[in-house]
């Protein structure tokens, strides 16, 4: 029998445009629900280019704006659970958050995931990055509640901190979805590498989003969208390029996983008290 939901990744080039973006997504989200997705995700910064300096011209706030407004009106039209990427939230103080809008099939707002962990590195002929420049950290762990499973959301960065996927297995989390969007120096080394290692760890389905390669943006995506199941097996995998990337998963593979290989069963918390989820 198995308990079946077929969830589609929107791979979007993001470009400067932001109306272009907004269209886009649109776009993509009606393809994947009339191919049958009962989850899509989207990328990462879907709808503004990935630049610190750019976030808050890009800044919509909850509940105005038109991306939100797109997101919000096509969920409820194609009955979906989308999680909508992420985009430059503006609080009511003038903060600027990295922040993924969910909603369930009906439009309504179901989470808000303010990303937790800044990207702020200097690698060394590498990637320099500052998001701490433009954007305000969120605090929270952010959990939904989908007909088929409970669903984490986290973006990007944190996907390097196994205690939080942890804390979201913990509270109930079956699938975790990353919007995401490595670059060409760590997208190579660590992106799969990370994504399978939160599946296998927490025996949860991972659902990578990230944008498509856009040659003329200042900051070049990896892509590589993925779909990885409690075994650590890549379902599906895009490329870089623009794609809608889709496959059906069973969530009966998360009870069966956990009965078989029992690991989670087999924590001894009292060993390693530092580790606080
Ligand atoms: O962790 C990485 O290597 C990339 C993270 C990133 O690009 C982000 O958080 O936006």
């Amino acid at each position: 029998m198995g308990n079946q939901v077929k969830v589609g990744i929107c791979q979007i080039r993001v470009e400067t445009d932001k109306h272009t973006n907004i269209v886009k997504g649109q776009e993509m989200i009606q393809k994947a629900a009339a191919a049958g997705c009962r989850l899509i995700v989207l990328p990462e910064m879907f709808n503004c280019p990935y630049q610190s300096e750019l976030f808050p011209v890009y800044a919509e706030t909850y509940p105005g704006g038109p991306t939100i407004g797109m997101l919000a009106e096509t969920a409820a039209r194609e009955k979906v659970i989308l999680v909508g990427g992420s985009i430059p939230e503006r609080d009511e103080n003038n903060r600027i958050y990295n922040t993924s809008y969910i909603f369930d099939e009906s439009g309504k707002l179901a989470g808000r995931h303010r990303k937790v962990h800044l990207f702020d590195v200097n690698i060394k002929g590498g990637t320099v990055f500052q998001e701490s420049l433009t954007l305000a950290a969120g605090d929270k762990l952010t959990l939904v509640d989908a007909p088929f499973a409970t669903i984490g959301v986290a973006i990007c960065y944190d996907v390097r901190f196994p205690e939080m996927a942890r804390a979201m297995m913990l509270k109930g989390a079956k699938i975790l979805v990353y919007p995401a969007a490595f670059g060409p120096v760590t997208g190579p080394l660590h992106w799969e590498l990370l994504m399978r290692a939160r599946a296998m760890d927490n025996q949860v389905f991972v659902i990578a989003a990230a944008p498509a390669r856009n040659d003329m943006a200042e900051y070049k995506a990896y892509g590589h969208s993925l779909i990885v199941d409690p075994w650590a097996r890549v379902l599906a995998a895009a490329d870089e390029g623009e794609t809608l990337l889709m496959v059906e998963i069973d969530l009966d593979v998360v009870d069966e996983v956990r009965e078989e290989l029992p690991v989670l069963k087999h924590r001894r918390e009292g060993i390693y008290p530092d580790v606080n989820s």
